[in-house]
């Protein structure tokens, strides 16, 4: 089939569905309906600059299926973002929600900027463009966005304010992520980190590591790697290197996390933390660490760096950050590094995303602590799901992980008639 779906991040996603598709034996023919999207939304979003001048950034928003429910994912404010990557994305969306019990499908949307040289007020109108022109594809009940990268929960009120106005009326459940001051929920903000903390908890016990002696690199330090740095801390885990785009420390001895957090709130990024701890951003991800915490962009973990990973537990905070290549060989290393693959890892933020819609739905607030609690359960249920998975057929854990999101889609279809 020829399509628009290119690109590496694309090919990625193609690639480890077929690995999965042949385990679960599905039908050559029947693999197109299941990977390629149902729709594919490209816009022009024309804004007027702080300098005079008109700009129009290209938006994409990607359906993938609508089998189960509407379609769920995050908006991706990224100098990168194309139709292949989106596309990804979505895909993924959905073999996660799958996997995790959500009622939906998987989007992802996303326009091509570099949100650090916009002003605040060049990024609320573009926000608001890109929601507006996506009206007529968008809905409580076809599709709802999220963050994700270069987006938040001021993107998000920004995204439900549009999209209200022209409802004439406040639709919380049109997006999730939203402040809790404007229908979000309690514990959104830090659910995808936390989940990330948690999951290594879970872990570290079935490898018998002791949080308090155990080691962890982290790199991206936005909403995702930062509360999983404060989470794990929590757990007693020692923070041994961090990153983002602008800078990269590592030191044996450990971070305050706190005050990277504080550092990273008052200056928007954490570049001029540290002058002593500063380090290769090339080399860190092969540092010596129990726990190794990709969560910025896809593709960090080549053949080459996976061959050097030194770390027991590879925790994928990010969306696709081990490519295929990297996985045959993490394959042979599976005795020494356990992995928690992307749409496990990171499932926490759908997941609370789904409960915080649920709440909107009903506009019946919960408790902080019931949040955390049914998030919890949730996380549990799909790890224990997939390591009984990975132990009945000794397959790798992504794709044990993968098999239950995409087997769940296959079922659904063909029980309303995709596969005679
Ligand atoms: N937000 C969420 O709820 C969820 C996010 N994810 C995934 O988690 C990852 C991070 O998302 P999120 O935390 O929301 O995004 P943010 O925009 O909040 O943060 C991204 C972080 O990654 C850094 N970064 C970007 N490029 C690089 C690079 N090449 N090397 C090192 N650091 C880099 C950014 O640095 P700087 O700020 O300097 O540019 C920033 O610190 C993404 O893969 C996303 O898809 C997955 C599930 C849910
Ligand atoms: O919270 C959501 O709905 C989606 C989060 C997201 O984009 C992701 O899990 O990759």
């Amino acid at each position: 089939m020829s399509t628009i779906y290119t690109g590496p991040v694309f090919e990625m996603a193609k690639n480890q569905f077929n690995s999965v598709a042949d385990y679960l034996g599905i039908a050559e023919g029947h693999r197109d309906r299941l990977l390629y999207p149902k729709r594919a939304i490209t816009i022009s979003c024309p804004i007027h600059m702080d300098s005079g001048e008109t700009v129009v950034f290209q938006g994409y928003r990607v359906q993938h299926h609508l089998t189960l429910g509407p379609t769920k994912g995050g908006t991706r404010f990224a100098p990168n973002v194309d139709i292949g990557e989106v596309s990804a994305l979505a895909i993924w969306m959905s073999w996660k929600c799958a996997l995790a019990g959500l009622p939906y499908g998987g989007a992802k949307g996303g326009v091509t900027v570099d949100t650090h040289s916009l002003s605040k007020r060049e990024l609320e109108s573009l926000s608001r463009r890109y929601m507006q022109e996506m009206i007529p594809f968008v809905g409580p009940h076809i599709d709802v966005m999220a963050p994700d990268m270069g987006t938040n929960e001021q993107v998000m009120a920004w995204f439900m304010d549009t999209y209200s106005m022209y409802q004439g009326r406040t639709v919380n459940e049109i997006v999730t992520g939203k402040p809790v001051s404007s229908g979000g929920t309690e514990g959104r903000r830090e659910a995808t980190g936390l989940g990330v903390a948690h999951l290594v908890a879970r872990a570290m016990e079935r490898l018998q590591m002791k949080p308090r002696e155990a080691t962890a690199i982290i790199q991206g330090f936005g909403n995702v790697g930062s509360y999983a740095a404060l989470e794990l801390a929590q757990q007693g885990v020692k923070i041994i290197g961090v990153s983002d785009h602008t800078a990269c420390y590592f030191d044996r001895k450990g971070f305050d996390v706190d005050a990277l957090v504080a550092y990273a709130s008052r200056h928007g990024s954490l570049k001029g933390f540290s002058s002593e701890a500063l380090f290769d951003p090339n080399q860190l991800l092969v540092q010596p660490c129990d726990i190794l915490i990709p969560a910025a962009v896809e593709r960090v973990i080549d053949a080459d760096v996976a061959t050097r990973l030194n770390c027991r537990i590879l925790a994928e905070a990010a969306n696709g950050p081990t490519t295929p290549e990297a996985d045959a060989v993490l394959e042979h290393r599976r005795n020494e590094i356990f992995v928690i693959p992307d749409i496990l890892c990171n499932s926490g933020g759908v997941i609370v995303s789904y409960f915080e819609w649920v709440q909107d739905l009903q506009q019946l607030f919960w408790k902080r602590e019931e949040v955390i609690t049914r998030l919890k359960g949730l996380l549990d249920d799909a790890f224990h799901r997939v390591m009984a998975r990975v132990e009945r057929d000794e397959v790798a854990h992504r794709v044990a992980a993968m098999a239950i999101g995409v087997d769940k889609v296959a079922q659904a279809k063909a029980t309303r008639g995709l596969f005679p």
